[in-house]
């Protein structure tokens, strides 16, 4: 694998989504069975799969896919998570795998398909299996307010698979990718890059993230200060801040999201990680966010700060709070009813499995049971 990534080129290689087609989507609203504006915020959202779709017919969505981008991150060993930083984030990949986890419920009750990529958790290569951990970067990663998460290389090495992943995911024929992201101590992590990034202390962007309690909260809150310090030298170079202060989660998000605007994929992106790497994104390529919805607000406060700055508006408010790509989910839905009723061609969903004709008992058996 190439061991470089030209950042500049995203400059040019990111396009803007098809402004005719948008406009021929708002037109056919117009021609539609129903009151002028009456789907409401539908109808924007319908323009703008029409505008990423491209060309002059929305397609109804068909192959929606779930993208959870899991590591572990030195930082969880100060304690400021509610997960335990010691096989929290193994067990919560495994609960994604098996089914049990509420995304993956979710996206079986909505036709979307799941890939759980392991970028470094905590966990012997063998784990998850080669299908999951085959892209691992390294095993967990630095504690961010003393030392690096991850050397160049590895922001690099990271950064370049999540392009690969977008050009397999654009190949696949997936049509929408519903972003989440996995991993014990993430939401410190993504507080530090969103701070950094927008001038913040540490007070303003930290976060209850799992759901812990005030003293637990300072904890991270110092955390995060002592990050930001080590992050701030090397804002200019979007790579050395993923590397300084990241992980490889965050960088191969980040090289996902660009190379997938690059490739017309659109992407809904979840909680505070997806929106730290949007934001450093943007900083790479300023069209890239038209590619992207935000899902949710999640309670973070540094999440709001980015959708700010991204000048994304989520699309619902169900204060979901716990990231694992539940929000993002939550918004297919809306995106589906959206896609389905611009498209001129009706979806058709996959027949369901057969299934045995119900008995139910004749007249005279109705009778003779009296
Ligand atoms: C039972 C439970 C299940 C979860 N599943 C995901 N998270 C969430 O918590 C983690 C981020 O929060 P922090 O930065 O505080 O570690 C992520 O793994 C996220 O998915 C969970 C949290 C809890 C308590
Ligand atoms: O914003 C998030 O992604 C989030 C918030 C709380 C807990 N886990 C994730």
């Amino acid at each position: 694998m190439d061991t470089t990534v030209d950042l500049d080129s995203f400059t040019s290689l990111v396009e803007r989504p098809d402004d005719a087609a948008r406009r021929a989507a708002e037109d056919r609203w117009l021609e539609l069975d129903k009151p002028r504006g009456g789907l409401g915020q539908l109808e924007e959202l319908g323009s703008w799969l029409a505008s990423v779709q491209g060309g002059n017919r929305v397609r109804a969505l068909s192959a929606p896919k779930v993208l959870l981008f899991a590591a572990d991150h030195g930082i969880a060993a100060l304690g400021l998570s509610k997960l335990p930083a010691d096989g929290g984030t193994v067990r919560r990949v495994h609960a994604a795998l098996d089914g049990s986890a509420p995304v993956a419920k979710l996206a079986r009750r909505f036709g979307a398909g799941l890939r759980v990529i392991d970028l470094a958790v905590d966990a012997d290569n063998e784990e998850f299996g080669f299908e999951v951990s085959r892209y691992r970067v390294r095993r967990g990663s630095g504690r961010i307010d003393v030392e690096d998460a991850l050397t160049a290389e590895e922001a690099t090495q990271a950064f370049r698979i999540g392009m690969a992943i977008a050009d397999e995911e654009a190949d696949l024929g997936t049509d929408l990718v519903l972003l989440g992201d996995l991993g014990v101590g993430s939401t410190a992590v993504a507080a530090v890059l969103i701070g950094a990034l927008c001038g913040t202390d540490a007070a303003a962007v930290c976060g209850r993230g799992s759901g812990i309690d005030d003293k637990t909260w300072m904890v991270k809150c110092a955390a995060i200060r002592d990050s930001l310090r080590r992050a701030r030298p090397v804002l200019g170079d979007q790579l050395a801040l993923l590397a300084a202060t990241g992980g490889a989660d965050f960088a191969a998000i980040t090289g996902f999201l660009l190379q997938a605007a690059v490739r017309r994929l659109p992407v809904v992106l979840d909680g505070v990680v997806s929106a730290a790497c949007a934001l450093i994104a943007q900083r790479i390529s300023f069209r890239a966010p038209e590619w992207w919805r935000a899902a949710l607000l999640t309670g973070e406060p540094a999440l709001a700060k980015a959708y700010d700055r991204l000048t994304l508006t989520p699309l619902h408010d169900q204060q979901i709070t716990m990231g694992e790509g539940l929000g993002a989910l939550l918004a297919l839905p809306l995106l589906q009813a959206a896609s389905d009723a611009l498209a001129e061609e009706p979806f058709v969903p996959a027949p369901a499995a057969p299934r045995e004709p119900a008995k139910l008992p004749t007249a005279a058996e109705l009778l003779g049971r009296l």
